[in-house]
């Protein structure tokens, strides 16, 4: 699999269960990682549900063609952003399978005119099915990220889907536990709704590391769909704060599989 051109690092954010804040945090670890003072681009790959023009208030946007064989991403917030939901509408995909939508991708993301950038976010449909499985492979992956809830039942899909990246050598970057708990609007009681811990221990039993635990808040929701993501119309909230933090271990973590692979390279050739 042929490297992108001018991208240095394909990260993938992938669940198992649907619904659980996989493109939430794509959109919020990308604009962190912006903040902290890289480029930056989303790649909305959701075909069943693409929710990133919404979430970064692009639902007007239509990629425009560049010669022949490239288009547009768009610009927000300093991030660029391609969605497949820009070029077709979800129903539309809803019923295609794995080779089909693998192919769009591959074709959306090759054919998108991407300027320079340190990481691109590859959003992932939800599943570790067929369509999962082929765009790990089609895709030049750094790594993968895990979000999931503390739940169990979401937790058993986070499993699936770790195994999934580990059985195309795809290296899991780190989990995300999202809706970690709830925080009251009100009064700031905090709940563990989904249960407690679960996507700590998860990582903890899979070696893999354990990259945040973010709450669920109404403000976070209210946000997201406004299409002003918190990281930009509140820099300073104790969310964006979180999100800084999750930016900067997942620079760690993309630095030390470098290295590592560097260092299996280096043997290889002894
Ligand atoms: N931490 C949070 N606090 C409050 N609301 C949240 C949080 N994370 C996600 N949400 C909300 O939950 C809903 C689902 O989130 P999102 O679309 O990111 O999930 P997803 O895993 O990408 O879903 P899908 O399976 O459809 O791809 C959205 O309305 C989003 O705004």
């Amino acid at each position: 699999m042929e490297a992108l051109a001018g991208i240095k690092h394909v990260i993938a954010i992938a669940s198992g269960k649907g619904g659980v804040g996989k493109s939430t945090t794509t959109v919020n670890l990308a604009l962190a990682l912006a903040k902290e003072g890289y480029k930056v681009g989303v790649l909305d790959a959701d075909i069943y549900g693409p929710s990133i023009p919404i979430m970064l208030g692009l639902s007007d946007f239509t990629p425009q063609a560049v010669g022949e064989k490239q288009m547009t991403a768009a610009n927000a917030y300093g991030i660029v952003a391609q969605s497949i939901g820009f070029i077709i509408k979800s129903e539309d995909a809803a019923v295609w399978r794995g080779p089909m939508a693998a192919g769009a991708l591959t074709q959306l993301i090759n054919e998108t005119q991407w300027p320079e950038l340190d990481y691109l976010i590859v959003d992932l449909p939800p599943g570790t099915g067929d369509i999962q499985l082929t765009l790990s492979q089609k895709i030049p992956l750094t790594g993968a990220i895990i979000v999931t809830t503390p739940q169990d039942i979401a937790l058993a899909d986070a499993r699936k889907g770790i195994n999934m990246f580990q059985k195309v050598n795809v290296p899991i970057l780190g989990l995300i536990e999202n809706m970690s708990f709830h925080i009251c609007s009100n009064c700031d009681h905090k709940e563990h709704i989904f249960g407690t811990d679960g996507g700590k221990r998860t990582a903890e039993k899979y070696l893999i590391p354990f990259l945040g635990a973010i709450p669920l808040h109404v403000q976070v929701r209210e946000a997201m769909d406004s299409g002003q993501p918190l990281i930009v119309s509140d820099p300073d909230s104790a969310f964006s704060e979180l999100y800084q933090e999750v930016a900067r271990k997942t620079i760690v973590e993309v630095a030390s599989q470098q290295n590592s692979s560097v260092s299996i390279s280096i043997s290889d050739d002894e």
